[in-house]
């Protein structure tokens, strides 16, 4: 992988079933860059995003993701790619019924942990990163659906991840806290974790002026503007 690439994907067509969904994608993000991916319903983001998550495997072409070789990426290697990255969608899918921390928990546990210590304190870790150290003992129910995306965003840091991919993380969520939530993933990016973000809303974009990224027509533009 060139310098600082934590995606990398060359000449990349991609489909869904036998339908060319995007073809000739190539495309480059760097440790901690902020990026949003932008396109009209049905113009292939989330399809690029499944590529890079290793649930569509890539036809023509060359990519790499957090070190791993797309091309050569088998079955049984998802998983550990997918530690590397952290995904964060629309739906807060947080298990609902249990607390936060019992949450947090079954994904590290499910990853591989086995330290109680150790694991009580990468969940203080992350809450404490999101802001929301003191609601580790609540059910998902008790809190806002803005703080419930906070939580998930926490969870997808458990395992340390190099890039962050949101699909509409803000689909569900008034305003201010769309905002709230950009400026979180931001700070996230600051930190080195590079956060790749499919939105609709142009506010959002406007507000937070980043590298764009854009689906339309079959094809990837890599540095696109709203006008
Ligand atoms: N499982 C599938 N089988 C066949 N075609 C699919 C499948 N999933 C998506 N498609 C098609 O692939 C194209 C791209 O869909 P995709 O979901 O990537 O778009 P999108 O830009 O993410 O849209 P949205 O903004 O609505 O989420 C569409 O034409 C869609 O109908």
């Amino acid at each position: 992988m060139a310098g600082n690439a934590v995606i990398n994907l060359k000449n990349v067509d991609v489909y869904q079933q036998k339908h060319l969904v995007l073809t000739n994608v190539n495309l480059n993000i760097d440790k901690g860059e902020f990026v949003f991916l932008i396109g009209q319903t049905g113009s292939g983001k989330s399809s690029l995003l499944k590529i890079i998550y290793g649930d569509l495997h890539i036809g023509n072409g060359e990519g790499s993701v957090a070190g791993f070789d797309l091309k050569k990426l088998a079955i049984r290697d998802v998983p550990y790619l997918r530690r590397k990255l952290g995904i964060v969608f629309q739906d807060f899918q947080l298990l609902t019924d249990r607390t936060i921390e019992k949450n947090l928990e079954f994904v590290l546990k499910s990853t591989g942990w086995t330290d109680k210590n150790l694991i009580q304190e990468r969940i203080k870790d992350v809450l404490e990163k999101v802001g929301l150290r003191s609601k580790i003992r609540k059910m998902p129910h008790e809190i806002s659906g803005g703080e419930q995306q906070r939580v998930v965003i926490a969870r997808a840091l458990l395992n340390n991840p190099e890039i962050i991919l949101a699909d509409e993380p803000t689909g569900n969520l008034d305003p201010d806290t769309s905002e709230e939530i950009v400026m979180l993933l931001k700070q996230i990016s600051q930190g080195g974790t590079a956060v790749l973000m499919a939105t609709h809303d142009y506010h959002i974009i406007r507000t937070f002026p980043s590298r764009i990224i854009k689906c339309e027509s079959g094809v990837v533009h890599e540095d696109a503007t709203i006008g």
